[in-house]
């Protein structure tokens, strides 16, 4: 089972002000031992405004929905400096993959400076940033509530994410499109291959489908169910790395539905990578397993990996 934390205490919100390290203790406590005994969180009473996310749904439903040589206008360009801003289809999200997901997506950076796809989708950029922003503040707070449940300085990973330097915080929105009944798929394929994030902490935002499944600590395949007003939280590669494997990285994976009654529909979902900045130290904070590089030379390899 995911555990359900009520982020109450630090939900996002206008506070005049920001509560004590020890008024955060219970709370950092209770989030950093369920992200190391189970490896994925559900957050309660977030503060979030979830309807962003149902309307930013409908909008990019609409771009999936153009003419295929219409989406492909925004195909991701790869020479745009690692980021890869824009459509993307044909993805191998497995490294092992090999057959392409089930799948298309678009994937947003705030500081992309080159087009988006608003003359044929109106709206689709503010709501893109709408999400964001929200995004970033969470992720900021649980930094700090992960931070403090290691007994660490409060801002120790928050100032690695200055959120205005370049980085890959970034959004994603998904359309795992309907697989026809009777569809075989090729060995090893899947609506989205088995693989861990690159950066510190993912949101997971989903419609009531379902099919997303995480490994558990102790190698489990679990399903992460949608669970209607939370927000699933998962661990990136960058907190692993920190944090010497205190917190693992969390595997997850989308099947494709088999004989089940969603087999025709399709699923959607939104993710929020938050990252740390690109020049930021990846390496281990305490320990010495891990030893100080950037964050970007990890992330490019990987990137280029599954784009084949
Ligand atoms: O669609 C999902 O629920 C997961 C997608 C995912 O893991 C990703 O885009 O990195
Ligand atoms: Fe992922």
């Amino acid at each position: 089972m995911i555990p359900v934390i009520d982020f109450s205490s630090y939900r996002l919100s206008d506070v005049s002000s920001p509560p004590s390290d020890e008024d955060l203790a219970p709370l950092a406590d209770e989030v950093y031992k369920s992200f190391s005994e189970v490896g994925a969180i559900y957050l309660k009473n977030h503060g979030f405004d979830l309807s962003l996310v149902d309307e930013y749904m409908k909008i990019s439903k609409k771009f999936f929905n153009l003419p295929q040589d219409v989406k492909e206008k925004f195909s991701y360009d790869k020479e745009a400096g690692f980021m890869y801003h824009g459509y993307h289809l044909q993805e191998h999200t497995s490294r092992d993959a090999t057959a392409a997901d089930l799948k298309e997506a678009y994937h947003t950076y705030p500081l992309w400076k080159g087009e988006w796809p608003d003359q044929y989708v109106p709206g689709f950029k503010d709501q893109s940033l709408n999400i964001i922003k929200p995004c970033l503040e969470l992720n900021n707070r649980i930094l700090q509530t992960v931070a403090l449940g290691l007994k660490w300085p409060r801002d120790t990973l928050t100032k690695l994410h200055s959120t205005v330097r370049p980085s890959h915080n970034s959004m994603r929105t998904l359309y795992y499109y309907p697989v026809p009944e009777g569809y075989k798929p090729k060995p090893g394929q899947s609506r989205c291959g088995q693989h861990t994030d690159v950066g510190s902490f993912t949101f997971i935002f989903q419609d009531n489908v379902g099919g997303l499944e995480i490994q558990n600590v102790s190698g489990e395949w679990i399903p992460a169910t949608p669970l209607p007003g939370a927000i699933l939280v998962i661990i990136g590669h960058a907190t692993q790395v920190w944090t010497d494997d205190k917190l693992k990285a969390t595997e997850h994976r989308v099947g494709v539905p088999d004989g089940d009654v969603n087999i025709a529909k399709g699923r959607q979902s939104v993710i929020f990578f938050g990252n740390p900045d690109n020049d930021a130290m990846l390496g281990s904070i305490e320990g010495t397993k891990y030893p100080a590089s950037k964050h970007d030379e990890f992330t490019a390899d990987y990137i280029y990996g599954i784009q084949k």
